[in-house]
């Protein structure tokens, strides 16, 4: 079987990839993640995919597959990423706040030692529900907000402020499965089933 690699420290990511017969390896990609809000928000997702597979290839040299993703949260033209603090988490969520906003994933595949590398993105829909300054805050305290971008996290807790989602459930928590699977039999010749 071709040696999949997954480069990413996040938890989600592993967790929605293990399911499937493929045993990744994963390795952290130590990017500094720069976002330059002027940017198109696909077009910074797509390069900070290429640039963590990218980071993680150069560790291969075997034909290797890398896969590298980066997801962010994208309102009016903004580009939220991962808050800082709990204000700016407060923040963030009462931007969202009974609306819809799109989640982003940049996804790049790259096969080490070759010219191969495929970078697409996948985005979703999602309206939250009116939120009182009170639910934030609860939410808020339950820490969940760590380290997700736009401050919640749709498979936890945080289901409990969306209202509604159209297209890739898996985009939103970080990895769109299907377009991975789709993009993998068609350029790499690899199936997750
Ligand atoms: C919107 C949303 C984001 N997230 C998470 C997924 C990502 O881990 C995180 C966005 O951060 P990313 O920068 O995309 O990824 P990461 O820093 O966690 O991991 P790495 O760069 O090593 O691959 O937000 C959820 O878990 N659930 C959600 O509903």
């Amino acid at each position: 079987m071709k040696k999949i690699v997954l480069a990413s420290s996040s938890p989600r990511r592993k967790e929605l990839l293990l399911k499937y017969k493929i045993q990744p390896l994963i390795v952290s990609s130590n990017i500094s993640e720069q976002i330059n809000s002027n940017e198109n928000p696909e077009e910074v997702a797509m390069s900070l995919a290429y640039e963590k597979a990218y980071n993680v290839s150069k560790k291969f040299k075997n034909g290797e597959i890398i896969i590298g993703a980066d997801t962010l949260v994208c309102l009016d033209e903004n580009i939220l990423g991962k808050p800082k603090d709990e204000q700016e988490a407060f923040s963030m969520l009462k931007t969202l706040n009974n609306r819809e906003h799109f989640v982003i994933t940049g996804l790049a595949i790259i096969k080490a030692n070759t010219n191969l590398k495929i970078i697409e993105y996948e985005k979703t829909a999602v309206t939250f529900r009116y939120l009182t300054d009170e639910k934030i805050k609860k939410y808020i305290e339950t820490g969940e907000y760590k380290d997700k971008a736009g401050a919640y996290a749709v498979q936890g807790l945080g289901e409990v402020l969306v209202e509604k989602i159209v297209g890739c459930y898996s985009n939103v928590v970080g990895l769109p499965i299907t377009k991975l699977d789709t993009l993998l039999e068609k350029h790499f010749n690899v199936s997750l089933l």
